[in-house]
């Protein structure tokens, strides 16, 4: 069964897998990692993966071969202390936050499907193309979701100490030579009406985490007006960092760009979380 006609329905998801369809199989194995609609099991979830794999679905082949260079489990799930770099606004670093090998995959999910990158427009909240980014973006959504990516995502919830059902859709920007996210803040602007709706069902974006992806190119790094922090991660390095205030509110200190890469390409993994699952 292709893609496009599955459910996202366990109980048929079974049946269907049961008939020996990977493509099935592979998403039941998804939706186990994320635990969305059926119990959090990642046991489970590797299972149904070598099932799928087993069934000749070729992506779940490709989903085991990446998460086959991730050491076990629970070294995985127990990232590395963050090093601060700012404590105002909270910026931190974590070196070999991802194996070299899941950038490399990374990337090449990436490079199948990858669109100018858009921004948020506060009228309608819809996105827009607007010359303050000019990069590309691929979005990793639950029809393009992998155990792999729900395994990133679990080690990302787990630095930034917050719940996986607040990461919003992974991002991996591409930046070719000369294009740029320009100056802006992550955090929606609690005084634009545009965005209200958006806040009182997922609350604020707490925390940014990039990861860098590659190595080889000049420029491109990510800066902060704060202190003119300029910051690039070796490849697999993450970058963190806090856009609200402990005591509440966003921080207006968090203001960055995606600098512009003066030769060779930038890879970037962006994670925008909030505090909570959605509501309503
Ligand atoms: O690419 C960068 O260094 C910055 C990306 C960024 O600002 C974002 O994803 O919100
Ligand atoms: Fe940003």
């Amino acid at each position: 069964m292709s893609t496009d006609d599955l459910t996202f329905d366990p109980a048929e998801l079974h049946a269907v897998s049961a008939k020996g369809d990977g493509v099935a199989s592979h998403r039941l194995a998804v939706l186990t990692a994320m635990g969305l609609w059926v119990r959090q099991d990642w046991a489970e979830a590797l299972r149904l993966l070598e099932r799928a794999a087993a069934q000749g679905h070729e992506p779940a082949g490709d989903d085991r071969a990446a998460l086959a260079a991730l050491p076990d489990l629970g070294q995985w799930l127990t990232p590395p202390r963050p090093r601060a770099l700012m404590a105002g606004p909270a910026i931190l670093t974590v070196p070999d936050f991802l194996p070299p090998s899941v950038c490399d995959w990374l990337m090449d999910q990436a490079r199948e499907e990858t669109r100018p990158a858009l921004v948020y427009d506060p009228a309608t909240g819809d996105g827009l193309r607007n010359d303050i980014r000019t990069n590309s973006a691929s979005q990793i959504g639950l029809e393009r979701m992998t155990v792999t990516m729900a395994l990133v995502r679990e080690r990302i919830a787990r630095i930034a100490g917050l719940p996986v059902p607040g990461l919003e859709w992974t991002q991996v920007l591409h930046y070719g030579v000369g294009q740029t996210f320009d100056w802006h803040v992550d955090w929606l602007n609690p005084d634009e009406p545009g965005y209200a709706a958006d806040l009182a069902s997922r609350g604020q974006r707490i925390a940014t985490l990039l990861v860098y992806l590659n190595d080889d190119y000049e420029g491109g790094e990510t800066a902060f007006e704060a202190g003119g922090l300029r910051h690039r991660g070796k490849k697999g390095d993450a970058l963190m960092w806090a856009n609200t205030l402990p005591q509440g509110g966003v921080d207006p200190r968090t203001r960055h760009a995606g600098l512009p890469p003066t030769a060779g390409e930038k890879w970037v993994l962006s994670q925008w979380l909030r505090g909570r699952a959605p509501t309503g």
